[in-house]
């Protein structure tokens, strides 16, 4: 214990002012972390095991666009295991039918015309529509789709292209992977400096980049954007406090095949703790809340749009249960009384459009940046994270998804026609997932939160300077009773 009590951060001061309200909206932290880890955790992590949401469709072998990228991480846990086209579920039959809703041999046929109304209400021949459209010109307007389609886009889409391959998240989690130092920084102060709306110019040389006393002096627009940018920082650093590697095989120690991975208390303290922080890190976890809230609201405005997919695979029992679980968890979603209100943005004043250009160009920069990233495995979840926010900001402010049928006061966007379908799989499939990291990483909290307090209790009663009641077994009981004695392992 002597050694222990000489840390800095023996307290549970990471969580000390982790309360109340989160700013920029009216919900609290305290409602989120109950309705998280209650409602929703469970719910969302069950559906990302799912086959629809385990395969993942990336180019990892993009370029950096924006430097050499000359710092590749070494480490073993820094690579992915990509899985082959065929031990993807449905790929065969249905995984690349999806930009195909109908084949040239079916289109026509007469079934398919049935819906057509007869055509004895019109003269045919004064109501010919020439819809000859020469083959140069199909050429260039299926490059305006691209452009506009792009256009409405947050991120880069890389489902299309010649180098993606599946993923099976499953095999690959996300977990602490050794990957730190001046090219992970790069990546983090781009994003920061260069792409977060910087409240002043080039301030900090150094950490930290932003400074939560300026974002004050910030619009709304650019507030949000640089809360869910730290908020999905601090998910990720989470997430490697949490699964961090505590034993390898070759240090000697009686391990599972990989090492083994359990949460580092310590780890968690020099990151999250306000005195090794300059007060920083209580922002840095509301906005972790913050960028819940924006992904939540995002699947309750699509959520009709959502319960309307069909999560194919190939294997009816389980698209079955998939949209079931999904349209649960939508359904407690609705239910949530303190929704992100994206209403408020981008309203009134002339330069409305451009700042909404410039928040869509700033976060596809950013998703380019992911590119950028010296670890594959950081790579996978960076850019899986982005486009799932993006996918969550694409849903809240573009133009398609804020059509006048739209009905803002149930918080819903009407059903739609399946020609209508806005969101690609690879976007599904991310949202989801980003949202179940996000919702992890609360709940990692609330194990950090009772570890700490387990950790407080147990140096209170080796001091003795508690009550009484504390000194006696009874501490020990409730100690036990809480589940917090012992850190968890992962494999
Ligand atoms: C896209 C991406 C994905 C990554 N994924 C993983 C992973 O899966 N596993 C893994 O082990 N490592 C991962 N890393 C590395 C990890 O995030 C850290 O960069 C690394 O552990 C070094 O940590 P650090 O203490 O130097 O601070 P960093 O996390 O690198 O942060 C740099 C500085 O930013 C400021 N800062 C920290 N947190 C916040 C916040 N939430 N909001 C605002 N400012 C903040 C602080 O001043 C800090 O000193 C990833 C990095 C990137 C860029």
């Amino acid at each position: 214990y002597d050694t222990e009590l000489t840390k800095p951060c023996d307290s549970t001061a990471c969580f000390d002012e982790l309360h109340g309200s989160l700013g920029d909206c009216s919900c609290k932290v305290d409602t989120i972390d109950f309705f998280n880890n209650v409602k929703i955790f469970p719910r969302i992590q069950s559906i990302v095991t799912k086959d629809y949401f385990r395969f993942y469709k990336v180019n990892l072998k993009k370029e950096c666009p924006f430097w050499a990228d000359d710092s590749r991480c070494a480490m073993k846990y820094c690579h992915i295991k990509t899985c082959t086209k065929e031990s993807v579920p449905g790929y065969e039959t249905g995984y690349n039918n999806e930009y195909v809703d109908e084949t040239p041999a079916t289109k026509y046929s007469k079934e398919a015309q049935s819906d057509c109304k007869s055509d004895l209400d019109h003269d045919p021949q004064l109501g010919y529509l020439n819809m000859t459209i020469s083959a140069a010109n199909q050429y260039e307007i299926a490059k305006w789709k691209v452009h506009d389609d792009a256009h409405d886009n947050f991120c880069e889409n890389d489902d299309r292209d010649a180098d993606a391959d599946y993923v099976d998240l499953t095999l690959n989690p996300e977990r602490y992977t050794g990957y730190k130092g001046p090219s992970a920084h790069r990546i983090w102060r781009s994003i920061y400096q260069e792409n977060c709306f910087r409240p002043k110019l080039n301030p900090y040389e150094s950490f930290p980049y932003v400074l939560s006393s300026d974002l004050s002096n910030l619009c709304l627009e650019k507030r949000v954007f640089y809360r869910a940018i730290s908020g999905l920082h601090t998910s990720i650093n989470i997430h490697l406090c949490s699964k961090f590697l505590l034993s390898e095989k070759s240090l000697g120690f009686v391990a599972p095949p990989e090492g083994e991975w359990g949460p580092n208390l310590e780890e968690f303290q020099r990151r999250f703790d306000p005195s090794q922080t300059m007060g920083e890190s209580t922002n840095w976890l509301k906005n972790l809340y913050f960028v819940y809230l924006l992904e939540m609201r995002a699947l309750a405005k699509a959520g009709p749009y959502l319960e309307q997919e069909e999560y194919f695979t190939g294997n009816p029992t389980e698209d079955e249960e998939t949209r079931q679980a999904i349209s649960n968890m939508l359904g407690v979603i609705y239910s949530f009384p303190e929704h992100f209100n994206e209403s408020s943005m981008f309203k009134g004043g002339s330069q409305v459009e451009t700042l909404k250009n410039e928040f869509r160009d700033h976060f596809r920069n950013i998703s380019r940046i992911m590119d950028c990233v010296g670890c594959d495995k950081c790579k996978l979840w960076g850019k899986l994270q982005t486009q799932g926010l993006g996918t969550a900001l694409k849903i809240l402010f573009s133009d398609k998804w804020n059509s006048p049928e739209a009905d803002p006061s149930s918080g819903k966007l009407p059903l739609r026609h399946k020609s209508h379908k806005k969101l690609q799989r690879t976007e599904i499939v991310a949202l989801f997932n980003a949202f179940a990291r996000l919702s992890n990483s609360i709940r990692e909290l609330e194990n950090f939160r009772i570890m700490l307090s387990s950790l407080k209790e147990t140096k209170l009663n080796v001091f003795g300077n508690v009550p009484d009641r504390k000194r006696s077994g009874e501490a020990k009981k409730e100690a036990c009773s809480s589940g917090a004695e012992k850190p968890r392992t992962w494999s």
